[in-house]
């Protein structure tokens, strides 16, 4: 089973929806209990207001022309007593809500995405566009998402409210009942516009990601050099204009029609309700009712709107809100798929004895025509340094990444000691493995936990990282570090920022916290530094490889463009456009005199010329 060959449906099911109704409800009363029975409350209460204001007022109504003063008075103060009541609980009732939503949405919906992003194993989802364009919705979701869940909820109680008012007006008139047909009409129409708004939103977010990592580029301190030094910074603003203008026509012109279909909806409803009205009159008219009951006619009708108006508002609400649950929900298919992707349970073995064999490997990234990788076939044996060499985009990086499990193959299979690489327990794979990558990351922390960070559990022991930093050659710069190991990195948040060269160090003094691991990557170790340098990190760190072989039969992988400084491995794989061109020792690569023999020769004459 491959990573990128599943994909999760684009529109998600009903059950899918009551599912994260139903979460969304749980959490809410987990966090605030009593602002979720508040809010439940006043809804609840508002359900019998519009009747409690009729009934009241056709009691007066009646009283009066009986001449029943004191039915009268009641009526018309218990009228004004349900008015008032009205007026707070609205009031009441979005307070509420609106602080409910708040809680819910600063606390645990963000918390609960960023963890799904985080902690999916590999690293294609990352690279994908169909998933980073729905992270780049719904990282500002969380609010829309819990609004929209509770929008949903009052729009329930906004609808029962609507048929209290018609069964009133049943009681005047059974054809008054009809209005509820027309009354549903705006919702039908609304949902049809929204439904241009949602596809809008999904067409428009990778001009929008396109535009901030435009704005990005524009404000880097890295990129601002060459923008300048190019003149490229007049095309950047221009472009991101540009994108910005291509993504409001399109959503401009989805609020158009998502207008048309609201005002055709609301017409419908107007023409019901005017007939309604003249019904009413027509049979008060020719004497049959009271006239308290076309006063509870007028009255009902009069609120009806209101009803019907806060329902659509509400339903409007939840369903706009579909355009950010949609993104949500196929994320959460997208991250349950992979968790239960295969992936297998086995133990990772406390040291390797066979090794690592590729047998008939091919990769290719999601979304691209041409295999990275194909038809790779080789065994490398415990205990062994194994150099990858090849020229630019031959698939060196892609090796290590499928090693590190990051990837899957999506032909032929990895084994670690005869076992499928995907049938061990991915987690315990990652704790084995060590790696310091060509693109490392620079984290803004304290020197030493940027450095303990390569293996939690000794986060702060200071030891481990000391010698973590000397197995780098790092120890010269953090001595002068203003407060050494205890040096804040990155001006940003008021510490010290290194060069290139000092963070490529780092990196690497992180790749050496693990003591066992079995697996040992350096992925262009010394790309940004100097040969001098260069050189003493190779010797530390092949002593270093042979140590680990030593201890758990670790097989430690060097990719280099340096022909000279892999030399010493046990084995160099040479690959030319993701296929295994050769295979075998220095020596025996040599003798054979292909394509390794003749890049070795070209880089040897250029460095004894420079
Ligand atoms: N995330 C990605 N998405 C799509 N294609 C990719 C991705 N990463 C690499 N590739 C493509 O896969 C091929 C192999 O890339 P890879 O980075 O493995 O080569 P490399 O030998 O490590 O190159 P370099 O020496 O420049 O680091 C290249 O054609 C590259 O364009």
């Amino acid at each position: 089973m491959t990573l990128n060959a599943k994909q999760p449906e684009d529109r998600a099911t009903a059950r899918e929806y009551a599912g994260l109704a139903r979460d969304l409800f749980a959490v809410s009363y987990r966090r605030a209990p009593g602002l979720t029975v508040a809010v439940l409350l006043t809804q609840a209460l508002s359900l019998v207001t519009v009747a409690g204001i009729a009934l009241t007022l056709r009691a007066a109504i009646n009283g009066a022309i009986r001449g029943d003063t004191g039915a009268a008075v009641a009526g018309a103060v218990g009228a004004a007593l349900v008015y008032a009541a009205t007026a707070v609980l609205n009031d009441l009732g979005f307070n509420v809500r609106g602080r409910l939503v708040d809680k819910v949405a600063v606390l645990d919906l963000p918390a609960s995405i960023t963890r799904d992003i985080a902690l999916l194993e590999g690293l294609e989802h990352v690279e994908r566009s169909d998933f980073l364009d729905r992270v780049n919705i719904v990282l500002t979701a969380p609010w829309g998402i819990v609004n929209g869940f509770w929008s949903a909820v009052t729009a329930v109680f906004g609808v029962l409210q609507l048929g209290v008012s018609l069964l009133l007006l049943g009681t005047v008139s059974p054809w008054l009942t009809l209005l509820l047909l027309f009354a549903a009409a705006p919702l039908w129409f609304d949902r049809q516009g929204q439904r241009h708004a949602t596809r809008a939103e999904t067409e428009t977010a990778e001009a929008t990601r396109l535009q901030r990592h435009l704005f990005d580029t524009a404000s880097e301190a890295a990129a601002a050099k060459e923008i300048r030094v190019a003149g490229s910074g007049a095309e950047l603003v221009r472009r991101h204009a540009a994108l910005w203008e291509e993504a409001a026509a399109v959503r401009f012109r989805a609020q158009l029609r998502a207008a048309a279909w609201q005002v055709s909806g609301w017409t419908l409803f107007t023409a019901g309700f005017v007939a309604a009205l003249a019904v009413v009159i027509h049979r008060t008219a020719s004497g049959h009712g009271s006239p308290g009951d076309v006063v509870l006619a007028i009255t009902v009708a009069s609120t009806l709107r209101g009803s019907v108006e806060a329902a659509v508002g509400r339903t409007t609400e939840s369903v706009a809100a579909q355009r950010l649950v949609e993104p949500y929900l196929w994320l959460q298919r997208f991250v349950a798929e992979r968790r239960t992707d295969g992936s297998g349970g086995l133990a990772t073995p406390a040291r390797l004895t066979e090794g690592i064999a590729f047998e008939k490997v091919g990769y290719r990234y999601p979304g691209t025509d041409r295999f990275a990788l194909e038809e790779l076939s080789f065994t490398i044996p415990a205990g062994s340094v194994v150099a990858v060499v090849g020229e630019y985009g031959s698939g060196k990086t892609t090796l290590v990444k499928l090693l590190n499990r990051f990837y899957r193959p999506d032909s032929g299979r990895i084994s670690v000691d005869g076992v499928d690489l995907a049938d061990y327990d991915g987690a315990g794979w990652h704790a084995r493995t060590s790696a310091a990558f060509q693109d490392f990351g620079r984290y803004h922390t304290v020197f030493s936990e940027t450095v303990g960070l390569g293996d939690l559990p000794h986060l702060d022991d200071r030891e481990r990282i000391t010698e973590a930093v000397r197995e780098a050659e790092a120890t010269g710069f953090v001595d002068l570090l203003p407060q050494g190991l205890d040096t804040r990195l990155g001006r940003a948040l008021g510490g010290v920022d290194l060069s290139e060269g000092q963070w490529q160090k780092t990196a690497l003094a992180r790749a050496t916290m693990r003591r066992e691991p079995l697996l040992f990557v350096l992925d262009e170790p010394t790309a940004s530094l100097d040969a001098p340098s260069e050189q003493e990190i190779f010797q530390r760190q092949m002593a270093r490889a042979r140590e680990l072989a030593e201890r758990t039969g670790a097989i430690t992988v060097i990719v280099s463009h340096r022909f000279s400084t892999v030399t010493g491995a046990d084995l160099i794989l040479v690959l030319d456009r993701g296929r295994l061109e050769d295979i075998g020792s220095h020596q025996e690569l040599l003798a054979r005199g292909g394509r390794y023999a003749e890049l070795y020769g070209i880089q040897a004459t250029a460095y004894a010329e420079s």
